[in-house]
């Protein structure tokens, strides 16, 4: 049985229609009208005990909304949510101590206590014993470096302190789901490096992870299954490596040759390739579709033109494959 699910889910949001100024706050008075918004439609999503999804989507599409339904703070205009077989609000409680979540952009902390008194309230609203508690935030620190800011007050934690404490705040109740929402916004990179290590060891534990990112580099090597959501739809639910294997068609090979090789040479040997120099002398890069010849081929062939001293190859990233699927170049099957 899936650990999560959601069935038709739907959220429709009203809100008042003023329309503008002071005439148009008039006339809401006088005929109340309102705007609805769907901001998730007919979701159908089923996770398994352990995986780790990606949920993405552009700005507006409906991630922190699915993300709130699936927790229960928001309840559905249509469909339903069982977690573990239970209903959000109904099994509140019961829900409340299987799921975690951290929205990157809000904190769940208490502003004028230190660190460890938030987390400590949290063990008590939890009922953590003692011991598992100890050991739960010995674990936060070694990767998360907790230790140092446990005496912090909140208000005074720097943004990449504030995200590992309220990391630990979603997980020191020991949830076997965990809901991260933008959990690296704003961060540094070696902040950000910290913070993925951590999910990958979520992972690793087996605790299922919904993660939603506009950071693709967060998903990558994380997480196997990807989501994507448009406009409240699911556009596509499927395997992150095939999509990149199967669309990111584009290579890069970088080379640097022993001697120069007039462009146009190289150009007319690599019909079909974009050969342009790069910044350094004797240095190229040539982009071409891997379905269309191989990264082999194409050293075969400048190496029948020069020696070689050294080449790479670079793969684009799945967030080249999903840029265009957002800009509607690219339709993925469902
Ligand atoms: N409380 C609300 N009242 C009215 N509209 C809302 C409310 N919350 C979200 N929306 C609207 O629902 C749509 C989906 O919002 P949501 O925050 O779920 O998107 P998102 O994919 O998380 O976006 P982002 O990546 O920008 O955070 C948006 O059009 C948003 O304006």
């Amino acid at each position: 049985m899936p650990i999560v699910e959601a069935r038709g889910l739907t959220k429709v949001f009203r809100r008042p229609d003023k329309g503008t100024g002071l005439a148009g706050s008039v006339k809401h008075l006088l005929a109340r009208r309102y705007v609805e918004k769907v901001a998730v439609d007919h979701v159908d999503l089923s996770i398994e005990a352990g995986e780790a999804v990606a949920y993405v989507g552009p700005n507006g599409a409906g991630k922190s909304t699915t993300v709130k339904l699936l927790c229960g703070i928001l309840v559905p205009t249509e469909g339903e949510v069982r977690i573990d077989g239970l209903h959000p609000q109904r099994d509140r409680t019961t829900v409340a101590h299987r799921i975690g979540v951290l929205f990157g952009q809000r904190t769940q902390l208490w502003w004028d206590l230190p660190v460890a008194e938030s987390l400590g309230v949290l063990r008590d609203i939890y009922q953590v014993d003692h011991a598992t508690y100890r050991k739960r935030l010995a674990r936060f620190d070694d990767v998360l470096e907790l230790g140092e800011i446990l005496p912090v007050i909140g208000r005074k934690l720097s943004l990449g302190q504030r995200m590992r404490a309220d990391l630990a705040a979603a997980l020191v109740h020991g949830p076997q789901v965990v809901y991260l929402d933008e959990p690296t916004i704003g961060l540094d990179l070696a902040v950000k490096d910290r913070v993925r290590e951590f999910f990958r060891s979520l992972r690793d534990e087996g605790i299922t992870v919904m993660l939603t990112s506009h950071d693709l580099a967060d998903i990558e090597g994380f997480c196997r299954r990807l989501v994507i959501i448009d406009e409240g739809r699911i556009i596509f639910d499927g395997d992150l490596e095939s999509v990149k294997d199967s669309f990111a068609r584009e290579r890069i090979l970088h080379v640097e040759t022993a001697g120069p090789v007039p462009l146009e040479t190289l150009r007319a040997s690599l019909p079909g390739a974009e050969v342009t120099e790069e910044e350094s002398p004797l240095k190229y890069a040539v982009r071409f579709d891997r379905f269309a010849m191989t990264a082999g081929q194409v050293v075969t062939v400048l190496a029948t033109l020069t020696d070689l001293v050294d080449f790479r190859v670079d793969e684009p990233s799945i967030e080249d494959v999903i840029r265009r699927v957002y800009s509607g170049e690219l339709v993925l099957p469902r």
